[in-house]
């Protein structure tokens, strides 16, 4: 209103109006006082011409701009995903057609709900319950297919020697997918990086993972491990036997474990964060489960206001322990843990390079910090609860694995060097990351690019797994779904023909820095309880492994404990 009182007058008084008798006798005087109930404003052909003009190509400029983004969004929901399923369906890589919109996950759901509720027929043969989808495509079309994740393409590569082009691509044409913004308030670090500032991260963070280093950390794992068999002893001796929920004792385990070997001393800011990066998990979650547009982080609800302040406290306190350790660091002296090593490495690379970009910042110390929880914590903890589960349901491998424990050990407490020495207790934990793996390694294509005989058009993600190859029954038999710790006698390679058939822990240069790290970890609290329990599944538990993140049992794992 202001705006039109304004040019209003600025007509009048600059005297553009027309020469009507009425409009020359108030020319000079304030045009809204003279008549004060007058709201049109005196036509001026001229003006009102450009006016016009201007109207006009604004509504063009705009109904082009409108037409440019419907079309625009025409070709990434309906033109771009029906082109490349085309040129996919060429190559003999089909699947379901491509749905406006959501693609395949309609059907996903729908399968999930109808073939979730049952349970699984056979123990190790989880894919009809864990991804129905996945498995009628397997079925279908063997080892080359498509899901459509809504409008993005994921095929599946199951081809070792494909699978070893990806993985070991160094020049940079496989690279991780993007990651969304709730994503960045959770966790992003190294796992999440590509090219550059990847090869800068690994190369700082790889001495703290180092065999040697390791050694180190082991009375940290000990402290851990012995306060949860305390901890069991006592419901053990009191009740005679006791049932746990050996999902939440591993994850506050290696919550722990991970917490002491990363902090040390600063341990319990470093459970607080754990407990607090846990929050975030379950929040990032929750986020997930609807339709992501990356400004919806930017709404004020419950779950962002709650994420950002996770964001933030978790920063803060991160930021205080890295500020007094780099203190420390600075004047020669510096600790054995995860944060001490990172740390130390870092100035070594400073020290090397003589140039500030060849360090980390300290915003990026936190980032790699958040991630060895999230990368560390639950992975581990579900290689613990599935092995729980499965040698209650081999005994025989239970009482085979406790007979090397007491052989190598009796009953005293374990020593580094002598945990090398229990061959049965690793081939068990590789059998059981055979058939539970952690989650499906992602990678995408930004560019056409050739694979073996295949040429990808861009944008398309290649999914590897692990599920499905580790139970491929052409490189593992048709025993493949069956427990078989003895596959891994003489060890992986052997265990595979030198293929890439099994890659728990990935392959290549990517491979997981934490490998070492976890098998110490398993290693040694598999063996102490095998020292003081036996165990057996209680009659409530259900088998329902379930993939949220990572691959979990859907309503636990109650598991009861004798004393030996
Ligand atoms: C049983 C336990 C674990 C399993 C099954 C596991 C599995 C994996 C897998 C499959 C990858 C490769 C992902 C890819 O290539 O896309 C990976 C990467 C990674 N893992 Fe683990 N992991 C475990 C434990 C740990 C631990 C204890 C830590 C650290 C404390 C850790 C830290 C990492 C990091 C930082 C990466 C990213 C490496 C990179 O991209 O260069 N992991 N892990």
């Amino acid at each position: 209103m202001d705006v039109a009182f304004t040019v209003f007058v600025g007509d009048i008084s600059s005297g553009n109006y027309p020469q009507t008798a009425p409009a020359k006798a108030i020319r000079g005087l304030n045009y809204p006082s003279y008549f004060p109930n007058c709201h049109t404003p005196i036509p001026n052909k001229r003006k009102t011409k450009t006016k016009v003009l201007i109207m006009a190509v604004l509504i063009t400029l705009l109904s082009a701009v409108a037409i440019a983004w419907g079309l625009n969004l025409l070709y990434a929901i309906w033109w771009r995903p029906k082109t490349i399923e085309q040129q996919l369906w060429k190559q003999g890589i089909h699947g379901h057609p491509y749905k406006l919109i959501h693609g395949n996950i309609k059907e996903m759901i729908k399968l999930a709900k109808e073939r979730g509720s049952k349970p699984v027929e056979q123990p190790h043969d989880i894919l009809p319950r864990l991804n129905p989808l996945l498995h009628d495509l397997v079925t279908t079309y063997k080892k080359s297919f498509v899901i459509w994740y809504g409008t993005t393409p994921r095929v599946a590569i199951m081809e070792p020697d494909l699978i070893k082009e990806i993985l070991s691509n160094k020049s940079g044409d496989f690279p991780k997918p993007d990651i969304n913004s709730f994503t960045q308030l959770f966790v992003t670090g190294l796992a999440s990086y590509n090219g550059d500032k990847w090869a800068k991260h690994r190369k700082i963070v790889n001495p703290a993972f180092h065999i040697e280093k390791l050694k180190h950390m082991l009375p940290a794992f000990v402290v851990c491990t012995e306060e949860l068999i305390e901890k069991w002893s006592k419901l053990v001796n009191f009740m005679g036997s006791c049932e746990v929920d050996m999902s939440v004792e591993f994850q506050n385990l290696t919550g722990d474990v991970i917490s002491r070997a990363a902090f040390g001393s600063n341990f319990e800011v470093g459970r607080l964060i754990f407990l607090l990066q846990k929050e975030q998990g379950s929040l990032f979650l929750q986020s997930q489960m609807s339709i992501n547009f990356p400004w919806l982080r930017f709404l004020p609800t419950k779950v962002n206001k709650r994420m950002r302040h996770i964001h933030q406290e978790v920063g803060s306190l991160l930021t205080g322990i890295i500020e007094n350790r780099e203190k420390v660091i600075g004047s020669g002296d510096h600790k054995d843990d995860l944060l001490g090593l990172l740390l130390k490495s870092n100035l070594d690379e400073l020290q090397d390079k003589k140039h500030s970009n060849s360090r980390m910042t300290t915003e990026d110390v936190i980032e790699e910090c958040k991630l060895f929880y999230f990368a560390g914590q639950e992975t581990t903890a579900n290689l613990l609860t599935w092995t729980m589960i499965v040698l209650s349901m081999h005994t025989d491998w239970q009482e085979r694995a406790r007979e090397e424990v007491l052989q190598v050990f009796g009953r005293n407490k374990l020593a580094y060097d002598d945990l090398n020495r229990l061959k049965i207790v690793n081939m068990i934990l590789l059998e059981v990351l055979r058939l539970y793996p952690s989650t499906p390694l992602i990678r995408r294509t930004y560019k056409e690019t050739k694979l073996g005989n295949l040429c990808l058009p861009a944008g398309v993600q290649l999914f590897m797994p692990l599920h499905l190859v580790h139970r491929d029954t052409e490189q593992w038999g048709e025993d493949a779904t069956e427990f078989k710790p003895e596959r891994f006698s003489e060890g992986i390679l052997k265990a595979t023909k030198d293929r890439i058939s099994y890659f728990p822990f990935g392959w290549g240069p990517r491979i997981c820095v934490g490998q070492n790290f976890a098998m110490l970890e398993s290693k040694l609290a598999l063996a102490r309880i095998l020292q003081n329990f036996s165990f057996e599944l209680s009659p409530t538990y259900t088998h329902a492994p379930y993939a949220a993140v990572t691959l979990q049992p859907q309503y636990g794992a109650q598991i009861i404990l004798h004393k030996l």
